[in-house]
């Protein structure tokens, strides 16, 4: 029994580096709202401030396409949403998010795959799924590592992103962002990191999402 639990609480690293509740980076102050400690899963407010995040749905709007699923890039009713990837505007603003997102996490910005804005209306959702790719998958031999989700808009009703396995849910606000880890040796626990964005019941959700890779991309 006194094995089970030294088992049970043996710590893997995280990737995540702080403590407390503040992180201040080159240009803003953020709050850390809620942290579960492994899987790691951070709930930050004041990421974004307004401005950032109604440019970066402004950029978006007239690009919108329908959501695909995994590397191969499948319509799929698992993901109804419409997503925007914004790599390749020259924006100051998008610069300025990513480099701020990835100072956060504590990874290069190359390891991210560029901004990507999804739009939510009523009943369109995410159903869950894992983030990183199966091991047979192409994508696989540089597999994402963790996400960063930042909500660009209050939701009226509906909209949270949940963990079915955790028995969390992060409701979404404007400049709050989730952040979650799958980089454990101990595939249980990137199992853990299951999630899903919930339908959204009224009002419309934007978010933008961060994936890091293991390695840099470009
Ligand atoms: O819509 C959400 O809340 C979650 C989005 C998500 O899981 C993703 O972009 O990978
Ligand atoms: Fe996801």
């Amino acid at each position: 029994m006194t094995t089970f639990i030294a088992d049970t609480l043996s710590k893997e690293q995280n990737l995540f580096n702080f403590t407390g509740n503040k992180i201040k980076t080159e240009d803003k102050k953020i709050d850390v709202l809620v942290k579960y400690e492994q899987p790691l899963v951070v709930v930050l407010d004041s990421v974004l401030d307004a401005e950032e995040c109604d440019r970066l749905i402004e950029l978006s709007k007239n690009r919108l396409e329908r959501s695909k699923i995994s590397a191969d890039k499948i319509v799929s009713d698992i993901r109804t949403s419409s997503g925007a990837f914004l790599t390749d505007v020259n924006d100051e603003i998008i610069k300025r998010v990513e480099k701020r997102v990835a100072s956060i996490v504590g990874i290069p910005v190359e390891h991210a795959e560029g901004l990507h804005v999804i739009n939510y209306k009523p009943g369109q959702e995410y159903k869950e799924h894992f983030d990183y790719f199966a091991e047979t998958s192409r994508a696989a031999s540089n597999n994402r590592i963790c996400t960063f989700v930042l909500y660009l808009s209050d939701v009226e009703d509906g909209g949270e992103t949940y963990f079915p396995k955790l028995g969390l849910k992060v409701f979404p606000k404007k400049g709050m962002a989730v952040y979650f880890e799958y980089f454990y040796n101990d595939q249980m626990l990137n199992e853990l990191t299951l999630h899903g964005g919930a339908p959204v019941v009224t009002g419309e959700k934007w978010i933008a999402t961060l994936w890091f890779r293991r390695k840099k991309l470009i």
